[in-house]
């Protein structure tokens, strides 16, 4: 069992919650064996600090195609933030722009990108937005989405690649969950071609989705493009050969394929393939800044964080967001001046050793 302030907005979510709501956002795939795997991998692994090296204060800024961010942590895209609070993705937007970081919104969000984005350049004229979409089966649609985030103001796409077909989610049809509640609705789908006219397209997943489509997307936009929901490090490879600004490894938060490694398990791979050409990101099971500090040393540029998020959001809206973003800043920082860092640049690899196997000379 975790304590800790992030675990206490976890509990007080969960207590306010609709059941069926907070089992669409906590669940996995299948077995949810992933969903387990991306917290219990971070607690295999272990810092070795470096001492005697420290500074009074360090500097947790990174820059990325897409923004600069005041700390190592963005908003991961989720979905419908409307069902965890009525301000949904506006107050999950001021929090981020307050804290000086990047929240991903995402197509399946329940305002619209517009308002999400001035919700944030309210509180932060220079705040950074950025958009994720999945390639929709009709091209005009895609078109559209991305001319609608580039009307808004956002500064890079991401494109979610892990998504050919949705994952079977065990929770959801065990409620019967299929279904926002009525009042809501994807907002970002609405009066889309080929929907009803003022309605709500569904968003949809296209199994023969393909690198033709992420050419198109680069076509279409002169945005950073970050593709998400990368495990494999050839196509880590390819990604960069065709032109990506950065990727992200991530298994969706153990929402799609049962069977893959955890997050942290697969970024070492993908970090040496892409060999520093652009940055790579991490997202699934971070929960504190240990694992902010670990990730960044197997070579993260910076992680996201999606559950925690939705449960600071559920439980106080705005204000809990902003705490879940504050206890994170905090951690890593202290974490930082105990491995005795003056900057993001300090978490190097040799810091970073498996629990339980011995530590082996390694000198350089
Ligand atoms: C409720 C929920 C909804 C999500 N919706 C999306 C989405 O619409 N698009 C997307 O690319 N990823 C989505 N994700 C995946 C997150 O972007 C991210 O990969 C994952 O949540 C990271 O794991 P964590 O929750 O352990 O931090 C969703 C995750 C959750 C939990
Ligand atoms: C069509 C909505 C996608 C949401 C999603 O990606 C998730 O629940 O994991």
């Amino acid at each position: 069992m975790s304590t800790g302030p992030l675990a206490e907005l976890h509990d007080k979510a969960r207590a306010v919650l609709d059941p069926v709501h907070y089992d669409y956002y906590a669940g996995g795939v299948g077995d949810e064996v992933v969903l387990g795997e991306n917290e219990a991998a971070f607690r295999r692994l272990a810092l070795l600090p470096r001492v005697l090296r420290g500074a009074p204060t360090r500097d947790l800024g990174v820059d990325l195609p897409g923004g600069h961010l005041d700390l190592p942590v963005l908003v991961a895209p989720t979905a419908f933030h409307r069902l965890a609070h009525p301000e949904g993705e506006l107050a999950t937007a001021r929090a981020a722009a307050a804290a000086g970081t990047v929240l991903v919104s995402g197509v399946a969000s329940t305002v619209a990108i517009g308002d999400v984005v001035a919700a944030a350049r309210a509180v932060r004229a220079e705040a950074s937005v950025w958009f994720q979409l999945y390639p929709q089966p009709d091209q005009d649609v895609t078109a559209c989405l991305v001319e609608r985030a580039e009307r808004a103001g956002c500064t890079a796409l991401v494109v979610t690649a892990d998504s050919p077909v949705f994952g079977r989610h065990r929770r959801d049809a065990e409620h019967g969950f299929h279904d926002l509640p009525a009042g809501l609705a994807a907002e970002n789908m609405r009066d889309l071609p080929g929907g009803p006219p003022g309605g709500v397209r569904d968003i949809g997943m296209s199994p023969s989705v393909s690198w033709r489509d992420l050419d198109r997307l680069r076509e279409l936009t002169s945005l950073p493009l970050w593709l998400k929901g990368v495990l494999h490090p050839r196509d880590a490879v390819l990604a960069v050969e065709h032109g990506v600004a950065g990727v992200v490894v991530s298994n969706h938060g153990g929402r799609q394929l049962d069977l893959v490694p955890a997050a942290v398990e697969a970024l070492p791979a993908v970090v040496d393939a892409v060999a520093g050409r652009v940055p790579v990101l991490l997202d699934g099971g971070v929960r504190g800044g240990g694992d902010v500090a670990v990730a960044l040393a197997l070579g993260a540029a910076a992680v996201g964080v999606g559950r925690p998020v939705l449960w600071g959001l559920a439980a106080d809206g705005e204000a809990g967001v902003s705490r879940v973003l504050a206890v994170l800043r905090d951690e890593v920082d202290h974490v930082l001046a105990l491995c005795g860092g003056r900057d993001l640049a300090d978490l190097t690899p040799d810091l970073v050793v498996s629990r339980g196997t011995g530590v082996s000379g390694r000198c350089g």
